[in-house]
């Protein structure tokens, strides 16, 4: 059985409003993307990584992350899209031979073996999984006016986190039909699989701690958490 992780790394980090792109930007003079790739490298449950970056920042993903940090299961840095559901399509084009894909944000530098396990235990057995922790607030839908409209039962109300975790035929012809059928407002690889695919997906306690770096408050937040992970 082949479990390859598809690591995402193309994005232009708008939000984070820095020079550098987010997933290069370092913490404890380490890339963002070392942590992200550290915990799949590190996972008995991975075979193979995929990495997906901007065209420009191919050759720089190889010399500066991958050859210096020793990734061995790194299999190829290949170029992405313009949103976040063009680079998993090429990611999901450059596997080989795999049999269950996880699909993680190279912004998520916190993904935990423990995670990665229990993720894996889903997906032999239901073959979609997300990882997610339980809304801590009230949540509400507006209208066009921003207006509310309603308030979905907080018990049911998930944020949802990576990796995503796929059968890889499941997920790759669910990606195959949503880009025939144009991709509109795709902002997680479930809601591929919720609109094009035939699998229900599972959801799987994620933490809290797993957060993606996206404004510039999370690289403090995210120094907090490294800096409690290497006292434990
Ligand atoms: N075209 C894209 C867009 C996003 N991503 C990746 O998907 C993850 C989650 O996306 P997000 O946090 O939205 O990243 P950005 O698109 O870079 O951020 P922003 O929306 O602020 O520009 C990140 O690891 C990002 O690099 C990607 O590989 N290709
Ligand atoms: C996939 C994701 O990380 C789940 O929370 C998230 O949806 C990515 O969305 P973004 O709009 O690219 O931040």
């Amino acid at each position: 059985m082949n479990c390859t992780a598809i690591v995402l790394a193309a994005g232009q980090g708008k939000r984070m409003k820095s020079k550098i792109q987010k997933q290069f930007l370092l913490l404890k003079g380490k890339p963002v993307l070392f942590y992200s790739i550290s915990c799949f490298e590190k996972s008995s449950e991975i075979d193979d990584i995929i990495i997906v970056t901007g065209a420009e920042s191919v050759e720089y993903v190889k010399r500066e992350i991958v050859e210096p940090f020793g990734f061995q299961k790194v299999k190829a840095v290949v170029t992405g899209g313009k949103e976040r559901y063009d680079s998993v399509y090429e990611g999901l084009k450059a596997c080989q031979n795999c049999d269950y894909v996880f699909i993680h944000d190279g912004a998520r530098p916190f993904v935990t073996e423990e995670m990665i396990e229990r993720g894996k235990k889903a997906v032999i057995a239901g073959g979609a999984c997300v990882l997610g922790v339980p809304s801590k607030d009230t949540v509400k839908i507006t209208d066009e006016e921003g207006f509310v409209e309603s308030t979905p039962k907080r018990a049911r109300v998930w944020n949802i986190q990576t990796p995503q975790i796929f059968s890889y035929t499941e997920i790759y012809s669910a990606y195959q039909k949503a880009k025939q059928e144009g991709m509109q407002g795709i902002t997680d690889d479930a809601m591929v699989m919720e609109q094009y695919g035939s699998l229900k997906v599972k959801l799987e306690e994620g933490a809290y701690d797993n957060i993606k770096i996206t404004t510039p408050e999370d690289i403090l937040l995210a120094e907090q958490i490294l800096e409690t992970l290497e006292e434990e």
